[in-house]
């Protein structure tokens, strides 16, 4: 499996002044965490890491301490996650699929879900890693007036890795520019061309690093799960 990485963003969220997958938690950097996981996962045999070639250096001096034996490639980012995966996707090698792509900032998946993931996109288009939402929903308009709420048993919070068959992503994110879509997930992309989507379980601990409040939670879950291990 192929797997992408988008890598190229700022952290504006997380307050940072520089890309925050640079940022340690439990004394390795988020994109540290990525990485292993995905070293880890049997199913993925390739690596593209979208990023802004100013953070290049930093991130093979990142790569140069890890045991990683899968081949890892720098594909240069957009100015959003769109135009970075638009990228990455123009960058697989030509006999790639099927692809895998999953936030630099989801340093906490288990190899376990990207395996999964791999394994079910085997059998569909396009697939996400989701978890049933805790919270109710509320749509509300843009003087915070509650609008809506809709029915909770059909909210899911998407996470990555998401995954595609590549033909069918490249010309959704094609459309995509000709008709000015701006997305946040390349699902979107999928449901706005009118092809399937599918679930896979994903992890209440799939947390995209965002802002520093993420960073104590990344770090209590990473803490737990060395203790776990004992
Ligand atoms: N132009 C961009 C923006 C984001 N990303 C990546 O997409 C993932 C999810 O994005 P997000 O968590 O929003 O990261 P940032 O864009 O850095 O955060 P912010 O929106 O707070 O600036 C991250 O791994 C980020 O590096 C990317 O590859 N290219
Ligand atoms: C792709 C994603 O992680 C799914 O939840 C999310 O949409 C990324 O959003 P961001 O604003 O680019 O972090």
């Amino acid at each position: 499996m192929y797997l992408l990485i988008p890598a190229a963003g700022v952290g504006k969220r997380m307050g940072s002044n520089r890309n925050k997958l640079f940022l340690e938690v439990h004394s390795k950097s988020i994109i540290a965490w990525t990485l292993l996981a995905a070293e880890a996962a049997s199913s993925i045999r390739w690596i593209g890491i979208i990023s802004q070639p100013s953070d290049w250096s930093d991130f093979k001096n990142i790569i140069a301490d890890l045991p990683l034996t899968k081949p890892v490639v720098f594909i240069i980012g957009g100015a959003t996650r769109q135009e970075s995966v638009y990228n990455g996707l123009q960058a697989l090698p030509p006999e790639a699929e099927q692809v895998l792509i999953h936030d630099g900032a989801r340093c906490l998946a288990t190899p376990n879900l990207l395996n999964a993931c791999a394994a079910a996109i085997r059998h569909c288009s396009g697939l996400i890693a989701a978890i049933p939402v805790k919270d109710t929903i509320k749509v509300v308009d843009d003087s915070g007036i509650i609008q809506s709420t809709p029915d909770r048993k059909y909210l899911w919070a998407a996470q990555t890795p998401q995954g595609f068959n590549v033909q069918l992503l490249k010309q959704c994110h094609a459309e995509g520019i000709r008709q000015g879509w701006e997305v946040t997930d390349d699902a979107a992309l999928f449901e706005k061309c009118g092809i399937e989507v599918r679930i896979v379980e994903g992890e209440e601990t799939n947390l995209k690093v965002t802002t520093p409040q993420d960073l104590a939670i990344a770090e209590f879950i990473l803490s737990h799960r060395e203790r776990a291990r004992g």
